[in-house]
Formats: structure tokens, sequence, C-alpha cells
């Protein structure tokens, strides 16, 4: 790679901090991109996993570039900061921000934890370049610490690249992203982010080049926009259900509007992760700090439709079973927050799966790539190991995460094995008609 920057027309090194979701991709891919990439994580297993090649979640396609990262010799890992400062030009702080315990506030403490603990050793001219989604305001109290924590002091900047990729195509997105958002505070900090993300910028992606806070609100505001376009959607569902019309062709005819467009506009149970809800919320709470809560007020209202919908999931197996769960047998097809990935973070379909057990269901849960997570997270539950293993003798169907085996089973092959052909589309992942012809019940979100 040929890429002119203010070290001495070298490419920058880069370090990541934070090997999560977040950071793991983006260490991987940049190495793959051909940058010397040093990753970072005070969770010793995780290096030792990261190192011994094996990606410690599941996103597709991102174990076979671990391979060819670390065959290259470009990547490596560790738990020293020390060995950060001393290697990196550009530091990627990747870590974790989960809502706080008991709050809505977001919990920053490990990105300034992160920070601090680089900043330490930094004694000579680098760019800390922040990328977790933060309160806005986090940018300039963490210039801050680095200014006055930092041995090499004012030589030190700090930039905002906030993160858009979704897990599930977490490689593509990095890889290729629809755009790059710099919040910089000078020239010399945005020549390093060019230099950083050199491959990308050629092959076309747009940079927007702003201030810091700007930066941190704009990853905020896609966040919140892409929950309220869900939300939206399923507040005209709770509409149809009253009123018995059908959510799926009203989205089909909005969709068709291309100043509308389809895309999240998708109807059903609603959105989980560790991002959309966290960062709604976190949001709501930071602009009531700022004394602009009312500008977004609407977002309670966005996370009370998303809300409202497991709740309905839960009632539609109720009613499909007579009214009464105490000792009906319900499978529940989903754990993970959505297809393609095994992250149970604030997941609808466990969220469903663990009141309908609560109301006296007996639950059995299956997932493709989740199962080793909801285990852990809700041992009340009840597993199974294989979709028709889990479909035995149930009295009720939920379909809670539209996995594309779930939505390949024939209605007859599943019929052959529940005790009664009834089941809840949580995500509207199945065709009615070839289902009723089945001599399905078949019930879903917003459908008559
Ligand atoms: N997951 C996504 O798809 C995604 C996409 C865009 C933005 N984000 C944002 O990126 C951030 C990270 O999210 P994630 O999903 O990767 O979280 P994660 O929990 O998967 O990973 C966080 C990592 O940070 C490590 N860590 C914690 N404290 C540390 C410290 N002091 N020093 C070094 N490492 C430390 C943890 O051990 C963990 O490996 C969050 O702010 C999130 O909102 C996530
Ligand atoms: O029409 C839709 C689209 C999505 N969902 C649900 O919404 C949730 C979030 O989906 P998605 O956005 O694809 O997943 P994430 O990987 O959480 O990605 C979001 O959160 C990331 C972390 O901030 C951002 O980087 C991404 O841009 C943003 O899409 C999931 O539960 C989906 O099932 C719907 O219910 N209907």
């Amino acid at each position: 790679m040929n890429m002119e920057s203010t070290f001495g027309e070298v490419t920058p090194r880069l370090t990541v901090i934070g090997t999560g979701y977040l950071g793991a991709t983006h260490a991987i891919c940049m190495a793959v991109q051909g940058y010397e990439v040093l990753g970072v994580d005070v969770d010793q297993s995780k290096i030792d996993r990261l190192t011994a090649g094996e990606v410690p979640f599941f996103e597709p396609g991102l174990p076979e570039l671990l391979t060819k990262a670390l065959t290259s010799g470009r990547l490596r890992f560790t738990t020293s900061f020390a060995e950060a400062a001393e290697f990196g030009d550009v530091h990627f702080i990747c870590v974790g921000t989960p809502q706080m315990a008991g709050s809505h506030a977001a919990n920053v403490s490990y990105v300034f934890d992160a920070t601090r603990e680089l900043a330490r050793h930094l004694n000579r001219r680098a760019l800390v370049v922040g990328k977790s989604t933060v309160p806005v305001g986090t940018a300039a109290d963490l210039a801050e610490l680095i200014a006055t924590t930092a041995p090499a002091g004012s030589e030190i900047e700090l930039a905002w690249n906030p993160e858009f990729l979704r897990e599930g195509f977490a490689v593509e997105d990095t890889m290729n992203p629809d755009r790059l958002v710099f919040g910089v505070a000078s020239a010399w900090a945005e020549e390093q982010l060019r230099a950083s993300f050199a491959p990308m910028i050629e092959q076309g992606s747009p940079v927007v080049v702003t201030d810091r806070m700007t930066a941190e609100l704009v990853k905020v505001a896609a966040n919140s926009f892409l929950a309220t376009k869900i939300s939206y959607i399923n507040a005209m569902a709770e509409v149809c259900e009253t009123i018995g019309a059908d959510v799926q062709d009203l989205a089909t005819a909005l969709a068709y509007d291309s100043r509308i467009g389809g895309k999240f506009l998708k109807p059903g149970l609603g959105f989980g992760g560790g991002c959309l809800p966290k960062d709604i919320r976190a949001f709501a709470h930071r602009a009531g700090e700022l004394g602009v809560g009312q500008a977004v007020a609407f977002l309670h209202e966005v996370d009370a439709i998303n809300q409202r919908r497991r709740t309905r999931a839960v009632d539609l197996v109720r009613e499909l079973v007579g009214g009464d769960l105490t000792g009906k047998r319900v499978a529940a097809l989903g754990a993970a927050f959505k297809p393609n990935s095994d992250d149970i973070r604030d997941a609808p379909a466990l969220d469903v799966a663990s009141t309908l057990h609560r109301a006296g269901a007996q639950v059995c849960v299956f997932d493709p790539a989740a199962l080793d997570n909801a285990r852990r997270a809700h041992p009340e539950l009840e597993y199974g190991e294989s979709l028709l293993e889990t479909l035995r003798g149930a009295d009720a169907v939920i379909l809670l995460t539209e996995w594309s085996e779930f939505q390949e089973i024939a209605p007859e092959v599943m019929g052959s094995v529940v005790a009664h052909r009834r089941i809840v589309d949580g995500r509207h992942a199945l065709d009615p008609m070839a289902w009723r012809a089945a001599g399905w019940e078949y019930r879903a979100l917003g459908r008559p």
C-alpha cells in the first residue's frame, strides 16, 4: 500500500482496543486490507482464542479472514497497553458501552478505563480514535483525560469515528462501508484517518468530515432512526390487529414508495440486540441531561411499542392453546436477536421464551448458533439438540428468529412431529397460505 501520512510517508500502524464483535472484526479486516494491526483486550481468554485463530463469536466469513490475517503476520493480539502504545500510530477504542444497571444511561466506564490505560503509556505523537457508541460529549471528556494523562501531552489527539456495521454482515460492512464519519479537531487527525481507511476511500466509500460531537451524534441518530422505522411499522401492526387489517400488505404497499423504502420496515417481534435498544435509551437519557429531552421524547414511545410486540407474541400463543399456558409444550424456534448471529443481548426471542416459561408453559428452544449463549443466560429453559427434536410433541410452535432453516422446513414435515398444528410466526417468515393448507392454525403479529 502506498499512503502518505505525517508518520514519514508510511502506513500508520493500528491498534484496536477491545476485541469483541466490533473490535475483532475491525482488527481482522484492517489486517486483511494490508495494515499492521495489534488487537488489545483485558480478557486474556479472548486474546488467547483470537491468537489461536478462533473467532469467539459467530460471524459469517470472519474465521477465514482471521486465518488469513494471522498467516500474513500482520495481525497480533496482546493484553499489554504498554505494547500497544509502543506499537501503534492510530489507536481505535472499541470497548463496550452497555446499558447501566438500573438506568437508561450508557455505561462509559470501559471507554474511560481503556483510554486512561493507553494514555498512560503514550509518549510519542499518536491519534486515539473512539469507535464505541457513546453519549454526546464523551469525546470532550476523553480529550481532557488524554491531555492530563499522556506523557506526550498535546502530541496526542483524539478523533471520533463511529461504526455502523451490522452483525451478520460485519465483514461486508467493514470492508465496504456505506459511509465513513470522521469527527476531528485538526487537519492532521483527518489525514491520519484518511490514511487509516485508504482502501475503503479508494473504492468509493464517501467520507463525512465533521467535529467530534457531531460524529458522536450521527451514530445515535442513525440507530434511533432505524429503531423508529421498525417501531413505526409495528405500531401499524397494532392498529391492524384491532381493526382486522393486514400489516404485511400495508408494509409492502408503503415500501413501493421510494421515499419510504422497504428496508427496516419488516413488522414482527421488533428489534433487540446489543445496539438499538440500549442506544435509543442512552440517547434519550443523555438528551434529558443536556436539556433537550423533549426533542427525542418520541424514543420512549419507540421503545414501548417495541416491548409491546413481545407481550403480544406471548398472548398469541396463549390464545392458540386455548387461553391457559400451564403445562403446554411450546417449541420456540430461535434465540439469537436476529439470524446469522449468536448474539442474545436483549434478544426478543429469549424474552418471549422466558415469559412463556414464567406463564407455566414447558418451553423448548432451538437455535442453529446461539444455543450455548442462551443456555448460559437462561438455564431455566429447555433446549433441543435439533429442530425436529425441539418440535416433537409441541402443543404450539412459535418462530422467533427467522433463520433460513426454519423458513425452509415444509409444513407437512413439521406437522408430522408436533402434537398440534398451531404456529405463531413472530417474524412474518412463513407463507400463511401454505401452512394453513397443510392444516395449521397460523397466527402472525398484525395479520388477521
Ligand atoms: N456489535 C456491533 O455490531 C456494533 C456495531 C457498531 C458499534 N458498536 C459499538 O461498539 C462498542 C463495542 O461493542 P461490541 O458489540 O463489540 O461489545 P463486546 O462486548 O462484544 O466487546 C467489548 C470488548 O471490550 C473489552 N474490554 C472491556 N474493557 C476493556 C478495557 N478497559 N480495555 C480493553 N478491552 C476492554 C471486553 O473484554 C470485550 O472483549 C459498543 O459501544 C457498541 O455500541 C457495536
Ligand atoms: O425491518 C426490520 C429490521 C430489523 N429488525 C430487528 O432489528 C434488530 C436489529 O437489526 P440490525 O440493525 O440488522 O442489527 P444490528 O447488528 O444490531 O445493527 C444495528 O446496530 C449496530 C450497532 O450500533 C449498527 O452499527 C447497525 O448499523 C444497526 O443496523 C434485530 O432484532 C432485527 O430482528 C426488525 O424487527 N425489522
